[in-house]
């Protein structure tokens, strides 16, 4: 067997195991699917964010919002945080990189929106930042996690700990359950109930 195959059979079993805990957040992935759609029905917006792999996560849910997901629908309020190198500059700059996404959160939020942070960690400090801004602001917030949920999810309203403790294992299943709430995002808003 190549190293390849190796490390291939070694991660379907890691990821599949995961995977098969996944249902285990049923009761959180619903609260998170509800507050999307109480969000964006009563015309608030969704803000997402997150760094490395998870600015990629939270710049993909945005853009099925704004764009399109699967089914045809009119265009959803979302804004990821993670885009504007002016701001990120800015604010890492004059401010602190802890700050890069609060200080938008503290632009942007209106009561009733939803604030989405995505860390596999938990613990990234501009990540539970925004958490604590949102919330202040009368946000409702959503933490995508590890296992161990770590500050973030302590700072959420809900907290969809997907249950691994490999950064890329827990990054799989936040793109799987970010494609859920789509799926119940499409449902509110579809133009044909019948697709
Ligand atoms: O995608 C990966 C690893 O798979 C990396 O880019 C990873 O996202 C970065 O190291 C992040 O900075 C990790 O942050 P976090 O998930 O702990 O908040
Ligand atoms: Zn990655």
């Amino acid at each position: 067997m190549t190293a390849a195959e190796t490390h291939l059979q070694q991660y379907i079993a890691r990821h599949q195991e995961a995977l098969n805990r996944l249902p285990e957040l049923a009761p959180q992935v619903s609260a998170a699917a509800l507050a999307c759609v109480q969000a964006l029905t009563g015309g608030g917006k969704l803000l997402t964010c997150g760094n490395g792999g998870s600015a990629a996560d939270a710049q993909h849910f945005a853009a099925e919002l704004t764009g399109r997901y699967r089914r045809e629908r009119r265009p959803l309020p979302a804004i990821a945080l993670t885009t504007d190198s002016s701001a990120l500059t800015c604010i890492g700059n004059d401010y602190a990189f802890e700050e890069v996404f609060a200080r938008q959160a503290q632009a942007l939020v209106q009561p009733g929106d939803v604030l989405v942070g995505i860390t596999t960690s938990g613990n990234s400090r501009n990540v539970v930042r925004a958490l604590q801004v949102a919330r202040e602001r009368g946000g409702v917030t959503i933490a995508f996690t590890g296992e161990g949920g770590g500050e973030a999810a302590a700072h959420a309203d809900i907290a969809l700990r997907a249950p691994s403790t490999r950064t890329a294992h827990i990054q799989e299943l936040h793109i799987l359950m970010i494609h859920v709430l789509c799926e119940t995002i499409d449902d509110a808003f579809v133009e044909d109930p019948t697709v």
